[in-house]
């Protein structure tokens, strides 16, 4: 049985010391930033290391429809009453717990605003609506991702805003490590996890295709669920895989050579 097992923790393998910077970044109230791709284990990281250090975790999909309230939060009616509620974020700075706000780079530049006394030494956040200005407690932290392969030219961080947080770089985690986290996670025995990911060494190692990235590790872990629950592989990996990468028939084809020359 694992330690995490025992405290019932997300499971989560480290790729590095991000466990350590993480939890000094905690300790000192320091806001941090993970960049790397989609589905490398940035969100399971999170999960894990908020449980680990006993604090609420508030999670926000951004986008660019979220507006400021939609973070710090508004007045509804209620019952024939007007009541203020708060948001994600206030939640998470009244708890004194972790606000991890996934995909950053894809809120609007006047939300990411919001955040800047929150991410300096000020750590105030201001509610307009209310007139309240809440001093965050030590242990709240702000967490916040992105995936800077989408190269989208239109999305970048401002300055002032990216150098409020210190940054770990994610990738994919090294083979024997990814293979077990497949396996653990989808129930696949180790050998074929292995398999899987030394596709995913080919896949990823592919340029010059309408490829936007690489395989993720949730995909091979679809795929994995998929075989380990007696789909044939090469249907696990046509639906979990091939489809979900690309919609063009000749990247498909490379796609499918290459796991035939895995799977031979
Ligand atoms: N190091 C790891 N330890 C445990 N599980 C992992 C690890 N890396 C990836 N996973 C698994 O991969 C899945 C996808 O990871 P996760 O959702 O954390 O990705 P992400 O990087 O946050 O993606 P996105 O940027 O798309 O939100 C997780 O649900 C988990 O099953």
């Amino acid at each position: 049985m694992t330690l995490d097992m025992i405290n019932d923790l997300p499971f989560y393998t480290a790729q590095s010391d991000e466990c350590d910077v993480f939890e000094l970044a905690q300790n000192n109230g320091l806001p941090l930033l993970l960049k790397g791709p989609t589905g490398c284990g940035k969100t399971r990281f999170v999960e894990h290391m908020a449980a680990r250090l006993g604090l609420p975790l508030h999670t926000v999909a951004c986008h660019d429809d979220l507006s400021a309230a939609d973070l710090i939060g508004r007045y509804l009616i209620k019952g024939g009453e007007t009541v203020w509620v708060d948001g994600p974020l206030t939640r998470a700075v009244r708890e004194g717990g972790i606000c991890y706000l996934d995909e950053v780079v894809e809120a609007r530049k006047d939300v990411t605003v919001v955040l800047h006394p929150l991410t300096d030494d000020r750590r105030r956040l201001v509610i307009d609506r209310t007139g309240e200005e809440l001093r965050a407690p030590d242990s709240f932290m702000l967490v916040a991702s992105y995936n800077p392969g989408y190269q989208n030219v239109l999305k970048k961080l401002k300055p002032s805003t990216r150098q409020r947080f210190l940054s770990i770089g994610f990738d994919f985690p090294d083979p024997a490590i990814e293979a077990g986290v497949v396996a653990r996670e989808s129930g696949l025995d180790e050998g074929r996890a292995a398999a899987l990911v030394r596709l995913a060494g080919h896949v990823r190692a592919l340029s010059g295709m309408d490829l936007e990235e690489g395989v993720s590790t949730r995909l091979l872990i679809y795929a994995a669920t998929l075989i380990a629950g007696g789909m044939r592989v090469d249907r696990a990996l046509e639906t979990a895989v091939i489809e979900p990468l690309s919609d063009e028939p000749d990247t498909q084809q490379a796609l499918r050579d290459l796991a035939a020359s895995v799977y031979g």
